[in-house]
C-alpha cells in the first residue's frame, strides 16, 4: 500500500534530523508564521495555535496533492513566562541567570494536517538547570549556539552542560517529540523506519 508524502512546515535543522532518525521520508519547506502570543494566551495554547498554523500554511503553499504537512513549535516557560529565542546577548543572559539552580518546563506542540484534519499534540517537559555561574553564561554566550533556540539554550548541544535532569520528553526539548510523532503517522499513514534514500530530505 502505497503511504502519504509528508511535509516538514519548518525550517528547524533540529526537526528535520528527528525525521532523519526515525527514516521519514519528506519534504521540507519554510513557512512564514507570526510569532506573537495574544493577550492573555497561555503557554500551551501559544504553542498549539502556533504549530497549527505552520501546518496549515505549509499546506496552502506545497503542491504535493495527498501530501500530510507536519508544522511544530517549541517554547521555553519560566514562571508562568514564555521564553522564546533570545534577541541579545544581555536577553540571552538574563534568561539563563532566570533558569539558573532550578526547573523549567519545554513546551513543544505538533500538529499534523491532512487539509480536512488538523490533529494536535503537546508534549510537556521539566528541565533542571544547574547553578549557573557568570564564567559559564559568558563563554556559552561566546559559543553563539543558543541564539536560534527556545530559552537560548540547546540540550543536544553545549548546552547540555547546563541540564541537571529532565522528566519527560528528550526530543521534545530538541524540537519534535517522537513519543507524540508515531501515533500520528500511524493515524495519518505515514512511513516511519523506511530504508534511507539518497537526497532523502528535499530540501
Ligand atoms: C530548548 C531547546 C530548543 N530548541 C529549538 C527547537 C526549535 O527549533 C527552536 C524553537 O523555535 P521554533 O519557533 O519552535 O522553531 P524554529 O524557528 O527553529 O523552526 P520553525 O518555526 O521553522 O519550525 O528551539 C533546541 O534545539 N534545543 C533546545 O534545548
Amino acid at each position: 500500500m502505497v503511504k502519504s508524502p509528508l511535509v516538514l512546515a519548518s525550517q528547524s535543522p533540529r526537526r528535520k534530523e528527528i525525521l532523519l532518525q526515525l527514516g521519514v521520508n519528506f519534504k521540507q519547506i519554510a513557512v512564514d508564521v507570526e510569532e506573537i502570543p495574544l493577550p492573555h494566551e497561555s503557554p500551551a495554547a501559544y504553542v498549539c495555535r502556533l504549530a497549527e498554523a505552520k501546518a496549515r500554511a505549509g499546506y496552502a503553499c506545497q503542491n504535493t496533492a495527498g501530501a500530510v504537512v507536519l508544522g511544530a513549535d517549541t517554547v521555553v516557560v519560566c514562571d508562568e513566562q514564555i521564553l522564546e529565542k533570545p534577541e541579545s546577548e544581555a536577553h540571552a543572559k538574563s534568561m539563563w541567570r532566570r533558569l539558573s539552580g532550578r526547573s523549567h518546563e519545554v513546551l513543544t506542540s505538533v500538529c499534523m494536517f491532512n487539509g480536512q484534519v488538523a490533529e494536535l499534540e503537546l508534549s510537556v517537559t521539566q528541565v533542571q538547570f544547574t547553578l549557573l555561574t557568570d564564567h559559564m553564561i559568558d563563554n556559552y554566550w561566546l559559543t553563539g549556539e543558543g541564539l536560534d533556540k527556545a530559552g537560548g539554550y540547546a540540550i543536544q548541544g553545549m548546552g547540555a552542560a547546563f541540564v541537571k535532569a529532565i522528566s519527560g520528553s528528550y526530543s521534545g526539548v530538541v524540537g519534535l517529540p517522537i513519543e507524540k510523532l508515531i501515533p500520528l503517522f500511524d493515524q495519518f499513514d505515514i512511513a516511519y523506519w523506511c530504508q534511507p534514500v539518497k537526497n532523502r530530505a528535499l530540501d
